[in-house]
């Protein structure tokens, strides 16, 4: 669903590559935690597989698409095959909860009956029916991020991409999200989460794709945050 084949992109004016020759193959269904510490490329990955910003070399594939090639006339195709969760909810602070999922459907140009139709049923899936008629300030933090994931799968992507959903969120809550992350996923949407959260990589155990200074630098499947130590070579022993 996500391929990237030896990635390396450079920002104009920058001196190290932002990403350096990086390869990987996120599945159809896959979850997977994308960490690494504060500027080692994980905006930078998640910004590419929107075509927001263009690989410097390498070929990077999206749901089919090659983003290399693909003409920026198809560029609002690929971002409807994406929804997006940012850290800050970035909600419509004037409209409803209701406005500001349907929102998403209107500028896709959906009819306002199918809009009625699709709303309350993405609402109830991430926990929030009854709290519709509601602007975001008066949710918590946790409905607000679920408004936004709302907001992002109202139009039934393949692909869900969070970036750093739970840094403004208290621990509790934060496994709140990602459960319904999770859900989600289990559904059949590709998800893809970048992250410093220790505590739910390591609580939900995906596979975790791991970045520093723009090199990958580990892929594994039902990853912790802080890689396992490879087994050592039992010393002083023979074997039989
Ligand atoms: N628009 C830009 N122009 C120049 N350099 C950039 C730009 N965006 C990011 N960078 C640089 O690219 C590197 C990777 O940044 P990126 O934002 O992808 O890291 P990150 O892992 O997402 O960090 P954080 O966890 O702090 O969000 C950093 O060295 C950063 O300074």
């Amino acid at each position: 669903m996500i391929t990237f084949e030896n990635v390396t992109k450079r920002y104009a004016g920058g001196s190290e590559p932002a990403l350096r020759d990086v390869s990987i193959d996120v599945g159809r269904g896959d979850f997977a935690f994308l960490i690494g510490t504060s500027g080692s490329g994980k905006s930078t990955m998640l910004q590419l597989m929107t075509r927001q910003i263009t690989a410097t070399e390498g070929s990077i594939l999206v749901a089919g698409r090659d983003l290399r090639t693909l003409p920026n006339r198809h560029v609002p195709a690929l971002r409807r095959d994406i929804g997006v969760v940012f850290q800050d909810f970035r909600l419509l602070e004037n409209k409803t909860v209701y406005q500001n999922v349907a929102f998403a459907l209107q500028v896709l140009g959906i009819k306002r009956h199918r809009i009625k139709q699709m709303v309350p049923e993405i609402l109830e899936l991430v926990g929030l029916d009854g709290l519709a008629k509601r602007r975001p300030h008066e949710l918590s933090g946790g409905e607000q991020q679920r408004v936004a994931i709302a907001r992002a799968m109202v139009k039934k992507p393949q692909i869900l991409l969070a970036d750093e959903p739970t840094g403004n969120l208290d621990p509790d809550t934060s496994t709140e999200i990602v459960k319904v992350l999770d859900r989600i996923n289990k559904a059949g949407t590709t998800v893809v989460v970048a992250t410093h959260d220790v505590r739910i990589v390591d609580l939900f155990r995906k596979r975790v794709i791991e970045l520093s200074n723009g090199e990958l630098i580990r892929d594994e499947q039902l990853g912790s945050y802080i890689a396992e130590p490879a087994p050592q070579a039992t010393r002083g022993r023979t074997v039989d």
